[in-house]
């Protein structure tokens, strides 16, 4: 049988509601059900007592696994169901949730479909005039376990409203959604996602997504929900290798940290690009001109050419002693050996190794010249032995070891970098066709904390060193314990092996037959418990199996490849929007930004709907935008709320204390609250709105579920307030490298108020807030 359209009869609210009730509870009680199961198992793998390393590893994935399970249930808790698809062709409604639960009567249509399946697309993309066979879409709205209030659509084309459709999904839902008062934590939307931002999130996994759009078109809400998208389809793939999402700064990444785990989804890593070095904390601070400088893609050869400056010759002949005999060493020699130690291309630590060899092959036989010298004038009186273990004695000699050091040192990363910055001859001799004023910006004294900035150079000169032989030596040492136990295991298998069964060619077949030392050692490797994001997060050299980069517009170039280096299939989902670009080394352009990357290889989507911004406010910052010159349009609003912009002239002696009124007055209100600030008014500002409002937050120490929080506009990239205070606009524009992009961030921050304390005149630029 199938429904009809007309067959949708529209409900009155408590029928809709009390049968909804029952739907929704049979679904918790298997929810319940499946929670059991997962705790029972969880208990069983806890309890088995592993006797081998082997079963040591599968008891710890199967109470991995369990656990994350567990997690997967307990987030579907809170509105486990939202949707429900009444389909043309198929009798029973189809319901839309959290997670998927099947029939347990073999029923072909689940108890529940997952919000990522293909068959709840429809939920997200029917329209009237494409209705994919859903002749109703219905919104359930749930509070703890209870329904309290569904909204239908009916989809019918011949239905006057289907010509006026506004082109949103359950409008209402939504609405009550974006006018919800924030908390301070973002939180996820797979109850409302729009059609335009499901494309997105369903789209192929392969290459390089990338995403443009406006302020508040939930480009980070959609990444997030294309991240969770993407382990649900490619989970045994993507568990391996792991997701890493990259965001600007640690107060983003906290903003944006719950949103995955409530989706389910536990493993994947989150990361700013100063933390991408395994073990190293970036928080020094640089001036924004040299962090511009450090970020350039020119860095590279400048790296190059640094290193190359660590492979010296010197300056005139240079005297060792062999047992106790001097022995020259001339400029030539360093050549050759210099030769011989780049043959091959070889990486600086690798081509360490043949340089050295060389050194002391040349001393050898010069030592051996002068010693072995026949004074008959024949052939060396050294036979090829002696001159072996010449060699051998040469290669301990502490003058030889200086001599090599010196000329051809063992490098890290930091010890490169340090050097460099801290010797203006070093820098000159890596900068060829560089202004002094840009060399000048490269000079730090040695000791002073790495930035940000630093990162991408220090990964960066990790490829150009090489593998460092003292390192790659402690893996070999690891794995011969390895291999040593794998051999002992293997002894004790081979005799503890039954012998009754010994004429039986095929079962006398022990585990030693087919399985070696060196396999079994790799085997317990690979018994590495920890989840893909534990060890990613550990390892530098790591790569995923895709890569969300969010804000992705402040990232320099430099900081592309790192982030490129760890994602060689290029699965990627680039979101960001170039007309907020703050720092010097951005993008304002993502063709600019990304073609010297990867050339044609990344696509581009756009957003164009603005979901947080009342457009009472968008009506401000669009001329802002303007002001930008990206040439971009604002998106547009999807809801206003009746509330303009307010705008308030004070001296410059009233500022501080007419801001803090202003908050004070805005914080009376529910919700959250920013106060924006120009960098340099930061201490002056956050003093006087602490001491009005004292569980006030400031900059990297905010806390954005606390109270009000005062923050540069850089810094308030990515989150947004229900109310936001913009202080200064003039000076937020004289302040930043793209100061009217930063003052369009600012003015972008608010799902509700937004309120502007401003010394002196305003610009025509903001004409409207007067
Ligand atoms: N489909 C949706 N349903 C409900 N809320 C949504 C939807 N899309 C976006 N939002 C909400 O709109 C707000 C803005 O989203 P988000 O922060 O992802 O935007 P953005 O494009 O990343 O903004 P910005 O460029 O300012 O960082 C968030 O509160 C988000 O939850």
């Amino acid at each position: 049988m199938s429904n009809s359209r007309q067959d949708v009869v529209p409900d009155t609210a408590e029928t809709a509601i009390a049968a909804e009730q029952e739907a929704v509870g049979v679904r918790y009680v298997r929810l319940d059900e499946m929670r059991e199961r997962a705790v029972r198992r969880l208990r069983e793998a806890l309890a088995t007592r592993p006797t081998t390393p082997q079963s040591v590893g599968e008891r710890e994935a199967a109470a991995n696994f369990q656990t994350a399970r567990l997690a997967a249930l307990d987030a579907a808790e809170s509105g486990l169901v939202f949707g429900r698809l009444d389909l043309h062709d198929v009798e029973a409604p189809r319901y839309v949730g959290r997670i998927g639960l099947s029939a347990d009567d073999g029923d072909e249509e689940p108890m529940l479909v997952d919000w990522r399946a293909p068959a709840a697309q429809p939920f997200y993309t029917a329209t009237a005039l494409n209705d994919l066979g859903v002749a109703r879409r219905r919104h359930i709205r749930t509070r703890l376990r209870r329904v309290v209030g569904v909204s239908d659509e009916v989809l019918d084309p011949d239905d006057p409203a289907a010509a006026n459709s506004t082109g949103l999904t359950g409008e209402s839902a939504l609405l009550a959604a974006l006018s919800a008062t924030r908390t301070g934590r973002m939180t996820d939307i797979v109850r409302t996602i729009q059609a335009e931002q499901d494309r997105i999130i369903r789209a192929d996994a392969r290459g390089v997504l990338v995403v443009q759009g406006g302020p508040g078109t939930g480009k980070t809400a959609v990444a997030l929900h294309r991240a969770a998208y993407l382990l649900y389809t490619h989970r045994e793939r993507l568990a391996r290798s792991g997701l890493l999402v990259v965001g600007p700064s640690p107060t983003f990444l906290r903003y944006i940290a719950d949103v995955l785990p409530s989706l389910g989804e536990t493993g994947v890593l989150l990361a700013d690009v100063a933390s991408l070095r395994p073990g190293l904390t970036a928080t020094g601070v640089e001036s924004s001109a040299s962090a511009e400088v450090k970020g350039r893609l020119s860095m590279v050869k400048v790296l190059q050419a640094a290193v190359r400056d660590r492979e010296e010759l010197p300056d005139g002949v240079e005297t060792v002693v062999v047992d106790r005999t001097k022995v020259e060493f001339t400029v030539e020699d360093a050549k050759q050996a210099r030769a011989r130690g780049r043959a091959g291309r070889r990486l600086h630590n690798e081509g360490r190794v043949h340089f050295r060899r060389a050194v002391v092959e040349i001393i050898a036989r010069r030592y051996a010249q002068q010693l072995g010298a026949d004074p008959l004038g024949g052939s060396n009186l050294f036979s090829r032995r002696d001159l072996e273990e010449i060699a051998e004695e040469v290669a301990t000699e502490p003058s030889v070891n200086e001599l090599v050091n010196r000329l051809w040192p063992r490098l890290t990363p930091e010890r490169l970098l340090t050097d460099l910055y801290d010797s203006p001859a070093r820098i000159r001799a890596a900068t060829r066709g560089w202004s002094d004023a840009e060399r000048a910006v490269l000079h730090r004294p040695a000791g002073a904390p790495w930035t940000p900035a630093d990162v991408p150079l220090l990964e960066e000169a990790d490829e150009l060193l090489g593998t460092d032989p003292a390192r790659a030596a402690a893996a070999d040492r690891q794995r011969s314990v390895l291999v040593r136990q794998a051999q002992e295991t293997l002894d004790i298998l081979a005799g503890s092996q039954s012998t009754d069964i010994e004429d039986d060619a095929e079962a006398a077949l022990s585990a030693g037959d087919v399985l070696d030392a060196e396999l079994l050692a790799e085997r317990q490797v690979e018994v590495d418990t920890r989840t893909a994001a534990e060890r990613a997060a550990a390892d530098r050299t790591w790569t995923f199996g895709h890569v969300v980069v969010d804000e992705a517009q402040e990232l320099s170039a430099m900081a592309w490849r790192t982030v490129l280096r760890r994602v060689p299939t290029r699965s990627m989902t680039v979101v960001g929007d170039v007309a907020q670009t703050g720092s010097a080394a951005g993008a304002t352009s993502w063709e600019e930004a990304l073609r010297p990357q990867l050339a044609d290889g990344w696509r581009l989507e756009e957003l164009t709907i603005n979901y947080r911004t009342p457009a009472e406010i968008m009506a401000v910052a669009a001329d802002v935008l303007a002001a930008t010159g990206s040439g971009l349009t604002a998106p547009r609003s999807v809801r206003s709320t009746g509330e303009q912009p307010t705008a308030e002239p004070v001296s410059e002696a009233e500022l501080p204390a007419a801001v803090a009124a202003t908050a004070a007055r805005l914080s009376e209100q529910e919700g959250t609250l920013a106060v924006l600030v120009p960098p340099s008014r930061l201490a002056e500002i956050s003093a006087a709105v602490t001491a009005r409002l004292p569980g006030t937050s400031v900059d990297a120490a905010a806390d954005l579920t606390g109270g009000p929080v005062v923050l540069p506009p850089e810094h308030a990239k990515g989150l947004e307030f229900d109310a936001v205070l913009v202080v200064d606009p003039v000076r937020i524009v004289a302040e930043g490298v793209r100061g009217w992009s930063d003052l369009y961030v600012a003015l972008t921050r608010a799902t509700r108020s937004l309120a502007v304390v401003h010394p002196g005149d305003l610009p025509p630029e903001l004409a409207k807030l007067r």
